[in-house]
């Protein structure tokens, strides 16, 4: 009998499996904040809808090798054009959090994003995967000082680059959360900050939680961003205008994200949001993906329609409270597999030539890529 390789136990079978397995082991509080988004969650259903009105244009008998995964990100190598987004508090799902994560990034050749507001602070995360490529999340908010001091930890722990998340002035409007009276405890969100008299956590995420937002501009954080020589990435961008000024700014990349439907409710899927983006920055600067992949094929989808890079959220989330690092692992080699057998099903010869010409609409609109 031909067997299909890798079977690992039922509860981690698939991606759509994984996710129900990390569901049933949460608090059901905790899986409404994993799961929620903001308002009347448009935007989170939208993410995934938007996936659907995209189908392949596959071509058959392409004579091609084993389709090639392999890519780069600002100078860093990965084994396939996918990252792990900075998810916070990361400590619900499972107690080595980021720590697991990075492990895992490892293991799959890939690197990750380290959130600023992690239960494990950047120097745990990395003495926990010391040779993982990563990159280092940061909210541009709260005091200077601060963000000047954590742009120093960042270069002090050997990143990569840095993540700027830019649709943060503050939090969603998180009905499920509110429903829940659910109260993110500092322990899961304080990795980056102890108490230990330099900087209060409030005065870093207060307006995050308490919608008193000062938003910072691009000039602000162009003159902070003087300070690094690291690249860094501007996370949050949903418009053609907006990436042209993140450019502007000193970005060396613009990530298209609606930060998975949990910010502003109503702004459209960022699969639609990332048409108008790559053709703005048109090449110049590398493209990064999320909100709403859920499978290999979703990673396709975005590489054809502008992403060089596609960044899992939610995904890498269930994976950790299903299995920790293993957990992740399963989730990153799972997603592998399928984007190789998308590719070969699709006559494509690796992720660095896929274009619009890969995919057809769905839905009968002729909509001009
Ligand atoms: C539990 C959770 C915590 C998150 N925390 C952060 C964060 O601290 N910083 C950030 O930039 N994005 C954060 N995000 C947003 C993700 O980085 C990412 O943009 C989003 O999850 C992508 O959508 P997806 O989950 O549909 O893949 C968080 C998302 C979730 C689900
Ligand atoms: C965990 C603090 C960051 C919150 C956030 O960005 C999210 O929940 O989406």
């Amino acid at each position: 009998m031909v067997a299909f390789k890798s079977v690992s136990t039922p509860e981690m079978s698939t991606l759509s499996q994984i996710r129900l397995t990390a569901l049933s082991r949460l608090a059901p509080e905790v899986a409404d904040f994993l799961e929620g988004g903001a308002g009347d969650e448009g935007t989170l259903t939208a993410n995934r809808a938007a996936f659907s009105r995209w189908g392949f244009r596959q071509r058959v008998m392409s004579g091609l090798d084993v389709p090639d995964l392999s890519t780069s990100l600002l100078g860093t190598d990965l084994a396939m054009p996918v990252l792990t987004s900075p998810f916070g508090a990361d400590g619900l799902f499972h107690p080595d959090g980021q720590k697991a994560v990075a492990r895992a990034a490892l293991a799959a050749g890939i690197a990750l994003v380290v959130p600023e507001a992690g239960t494990h602070s950047l120097e745990d995360v990395v003495q926990a995967a010391p040779k993982a490529a990563r990159i280092a999340q940061l909210h541009p908010m709260g005091p200077e000082q601060n963000f000047l001091r954590m742009l120093r930890r960042i270069e002090d722990a050997g990143c990569q680059a840095i993540c700027l998340t830019v649709d943060c002035p503050t939090g969603g409007w998180r009905e499920r959360v509110l429903r829940n009276a659910f109260d993110l405890d500092a322990r899961f969100v304080g990795g980056n900050y102890p108490d230990d008299g330099q900087t209060r956590l409030i005065e870093v995420f207060g307006q995050l939680f308490e919608r008193s937002a000062v938003v910072w501009s691009w000039e602000r954080l162009a003159s902070l961003m003087a300070h690094t020589h690291l690249p860094w990435i501007a996370k949050g961008i949903m418009t053609a205008d907006d990436a042209l000024a993140a450019e502007a700014a000193g970005a060396a990349a613009v990530y298209v994200s609606n930060h998975g439907g949990r910010q502003l409710d109503g702004v459209p899927a960022a699969l639609d949001a990332l048409v108008e983006v790559a053709r703005a920055v048109d090449g110049r600067l590398p493209v990064l993906f999320d909100s709403g992949v859920r499978r290999g094929a979703d990673v396709v989808k975005a590489l054809a329609l502008g992403a060089d890079v596609v960044v899992i959220g939610r995904l890498a989330a269930y994976g950790l409270t299903a299995g920790g690092q293993a957990g992740v692992e399963r989730v990153l080699s799972l997603l592998h597999d399928e984007i190789r057998t998308v590719l070969t099903l699709l006559g494509h010869g690796g992720v660095r030539d896929l274009g619009p010409g890969a995919l057809v609409r769905l839905d009968g609109t002729d909509t001009p890529m």
